[in-house]
């Protein structure tokens, strides 16, 4: 029995096997077409107020670099946009490609990025985040595109230093004194929709907010990630690279922003 994962064997084409919902009509992630977005005048900006000390540790699990935080609180929560009430920040995590020309989970009018980040966050009024997976405005994850440039943003570089201490797969470090604010764009401007987590188990709970605006990473900063191991270290070594699953059909649903 394969876990689940990015290759031919244990890849997204067979996720349904053991994850029915990834066959579902509110799936993760979709292309955003500009034509079809509806500008929403009554949605609200968002607010993140997080607490650097909430920040753990930060981890590879084979699937992605991902760094945790403490939840047991609101002590870093998010708000306002199409969100009602506080949702507690988890987690943040990556998803790229094996080349700077893709990477990214959504796709922007026919453009993939090198990679998106995502900051999942949870409404405590399901009680945990095992309960609040079960229901449709139990997830909130704020999802950031990222694309190769010159100038890049100085904030990825604590993220990608810690790379070096989790090379191989269940390799964690302490990841400590970080506010994950300090990667937001400029620009608040968003789009919204109601889909599922882009891995299993695929549950339909996420009020997707993707920021319009991409930060801007470097070609060495993607290698750098790309040199993360999915095997343990006294395997070989397997680039964690192509770790995103392709476009899902949007079936009917509609994508706003909060921008004209
Ligand atoms: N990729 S995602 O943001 O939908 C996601 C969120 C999550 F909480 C756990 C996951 F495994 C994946
Ligand atoms: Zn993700």
């Amino acid at each position: 029995q394969s876990v689940w994962g990015y290759d031919r064997d244990n890849g997204p084409d067979r996720w349904h096997e053991n994850y029915p919902m990834a066959k579902g009509d509110k799936q993760s992630p979709i292309e955003i077409n500009s034509k079809d977005v509806r500008h929403d005048t009554s949605l609200a900006p968002w607010h993140a107020s997080y607490d650097p000390g909430a920040a753990k540790t930060i981890l590879n699990n084979g699937r992605t670099c991902r760094v945790v935080f403490d939840d047991t609180f609101d002590r870093s929560v998010l708000r306002g946009g199409p969100l009602t009430g506080a949702y507690r920040l988890r987690q943040l995590h990556l998803h790229w490609g094996s080349s700077d020309d893709h990477g990214s989970e959504h796709v922007i009018d026919g453009v993939k990025y090198a990679a998106e980040l995502h900051m999942v966050h949870w409404n405590p009024k399901h009680g945990n985040f095992a309960g609040a997976l079960k229901q449709p405005d139990g997830v909130a994850v704020v999802g950031i595109l990222l694309k190769v440039g010159k100038t890049p943003k100085p904030e990825m570089k604590r993220i990608l230093e810690e790379i070096d201490n989790i090379k191989t797969k269940g390799k964690e470090a302490p990841f400590q004194h970080f506010d994950p604010s300090i990667l937001f764009p400029k620009s608040r401007d968003y789009w919204t929709y109601h889909g599922s987590f882009t891995t299993p188990p695929c549950e339909e709970c996420i009020t997707w907010i993707l920021l319009r605006e991409p930060i801007e990473v470097s070609s060495d900063q993607m290698a750098k990630l790309r040199s993360l191991s999915k095997n343990g270290e006294n395997e070989p070594v397997n680039p964690l690279v192509d770790n995103w699953r392709p476009l899902q059909p949007v079936k009917g649903r509609i994508v706003r922003a909060s921008f004209k």
